[in-house]
């Protein structure tokens, strides 16, 4: 038993570390959100409350709704029959020193809107589950569980309430695991008295210990970041993540996928962007957003760039012989950006598959050029060689038209926060339009990001952007399905086992 439990623990220990790095970005934005809130003056609902509450969901993508609240009034940045927002003063189930917390808005039946809710004087700011759904998946029966008042009582953050206390040992003296006839509780270690996290999960199949401890950990952090107890903690975590894409990276744990870029006029598919995939041996999935800020940091991103390159043309090579027009768009990190080796790389690569470099383009964020004398001169090369270079998550950092002007650059990829915008936000006087028409003036060819349904991309139409990207049109596909989209099943090349993954 001792040993189930040290396995246990470990592997829930594990997976653990993966959902720190989401949650870490997740909670931050929206405590900056309501303490943005909080700082500007208005405190009554009006046109202008309805444009700050706006502004700070563009500001923070992972706000789904800001709501202001004081009693009487209540708005949110959504109309009202798009507001998610729980019932209006229902009592917090954590009230923290500064900020209050509503763990389970269980009242919205779309697990992928219902979400997690912060609030700090008459604001309140909530985020979709989607957002942690899209790091690991809940199996059926389990839970995460606040346990609060000297475990009296468990509130279920996730999954569904459960009988309490769970057995008749609880609370655990020996150790974080129990281990029932039906289930394996892990109680995970906070460094406040006030409150115990627990997961929940039914016995039957222990490998899906890991995606459910996913679940249990976005609990963790809501209160560990609230309590500001975290750094140490996230910095261990950040380390072992690192250990394990090494591993990762030798038992063939990645994929790419690629997300077709369409022509907003014909709907035809002109090119992808390749995105890299980690499906562990047990099924469960991490996302890049946790584990590329780990390998950009431990520079193990250099090994996963070179990796999703190869792998694309080792995929896509054929297909991209024989459809000239067709590219695929890879994703540059700043230590791919600073140094020469990437245009060696492709350079081999290309010879050996041979594709023309102009199929090739790379993607980069203005995160990615820290030096932006230096990142001129290696775009620059990279552009001289055929590469088109593309501007990632444009609008989201501190690019100014001028800025632009200075880059070799080809093309701006428009951000999801600005076409989320286009929603409700009449097209000309969103960001988008704005950013669209500097594009243009500088003869960059415009591709939005994110586009999930067909009043975006209309508009966007209608505002002169050719190309887009997003849900409405495709899912990131296996290679597979890629070559499938564009042949429409004609073969053109070899078909690979792993392009099913
Ligand atoms: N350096 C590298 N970074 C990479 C690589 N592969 C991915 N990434 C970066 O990780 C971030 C998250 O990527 P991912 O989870 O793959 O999400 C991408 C799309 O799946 C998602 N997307 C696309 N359309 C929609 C949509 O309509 N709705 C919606 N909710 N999400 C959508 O957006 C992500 C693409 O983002 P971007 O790169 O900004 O275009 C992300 O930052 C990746 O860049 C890699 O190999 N190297």
């Amino acid at each position: 038993m001792q040993q189930v439990h040290q396995r246990e623990r470990e592997r829930m220990s594990v997976d653990g570390e993966r959902l720190l790095e989401r949650l870490e970005q997740l909670f931050t934005q929206l405590r900056r959100g309501l303490d943005d809130l909080n700082k500007q003056p208005l405190r009554e609902c009006s046109p202008l409350m309805t444009s700050q509450l706006q502004k700070t969901s563009f500001k923070y993508r992972f706000i789904y709704e800001a709501i202001f609240y004081d009693g009487t009034q209540v708005c949110s940045n959504w109309p009202a029959n798009l507001s998610l927002t729980p019932s209006p003063g229902r009592e917090p189930d954590i009230k923290g020193p500064v900020y209050r917390y509503w763990l389970n808005t269980a009242e919205q039946p779309d697990d992928n809107l219902a979400g997690l809710m912060l609030g700090r004087g008459d604001f309140e700011v909530t985020t979709s589950r989607g957002h942690l759904s899209d790091a690991v998946d809940l199996p059926p029966g389990g839970s995460l569980l606040v346990v609060v008042d000297d475990d009296q009582r468990a509130l279920p953050v996730l999954g569904q309430a459960q009988d309490w206390p769970p057995s008749p040992g609880w609370p655990p003296s020996d150790g974080e695991v129990v281990v029932t006839d039906y289930r394996v509780l892990y109680r995970l270690p906070t460094d406040n008295s006030d409150y115990q996290l627990v997961l929940s999960m039914p016995r039957a199949d222990t490998s899906q210990y890991l995606s459910q401890l996913g679940w249990m950990l976005p609990g963790i952090l809501l209160i560990a970041l609230c309590l500001g107890a975290l750094a140490l903690h996230m910095a261990r975590q950040r380390q072992s993540l690192g250990g394990e894409l090494q591993g990762a990276l030798r038992r063939g744990e990645f994929t790419v996928h690629y997300q077709p870029i369409v022509d907003l006029n014909t709907r035809q598919c002109v090119g992808a962007e390749a995105l890299i995939r980690w499906r562990h041996a047990d099924g469960t999935m991490t996302s890049p957003e946790l584990f590329i800020p780990v390998a950009e940091s431990t520079g193990q991103i250099r090994q996963l760039t070179d990796f999703v390159l190869q792998r694309t043309l080792e995929q896509l090579g054929p297909l991209l012989r024989a459809n000239p027009q067709l590219y695929v768009s890879i994703n540059l990190s700043a230590c791919d950006v600073m140094v020469p080796r990437i245009g060696k790389v492709v350079a081999r690569l290309l010879a050996l598959h041979d594709v023309a470099p102009r199929q090739i383009a790379f993607e980069v964020t203005e995160r990615g050029m820290v030096d932006v004398e230096i990142a001129k001169l290696k775009l620059q090369t990279l552009r001289d060689e055929g590469h088109r270079i593309l501007i990632d998550d444009f609008g989201t950092g501190y690019s100014s038209l001028a800025y632009l002007q200075t880059l070799p650059v080809d093309c701006l990829k428009i951000d999801k926060v600005f076409i989320d915008a286009l929603g409700y936000d009449a097209a000309s006087s969103g960001v988008a339009p704005h950013i669209i028409r500097m594009a243009h003036a500088l003869n960059l060819t415009v591709i939005a990001e994110g586009i999930e349904h067909e009043y975006q991309a209309q508009l966007l139409r209608s505002e002169g952007v050719s190309y887009g990207q997003g849900w409405l049109f495709d899912k990131p596909l296996n290679a597979h399905q890629f070559r499938e989209r564009i042949t429409g099943g004609r073969r053109q090349g070899p078909r690979r086992a792993e392009d099913q993954v």
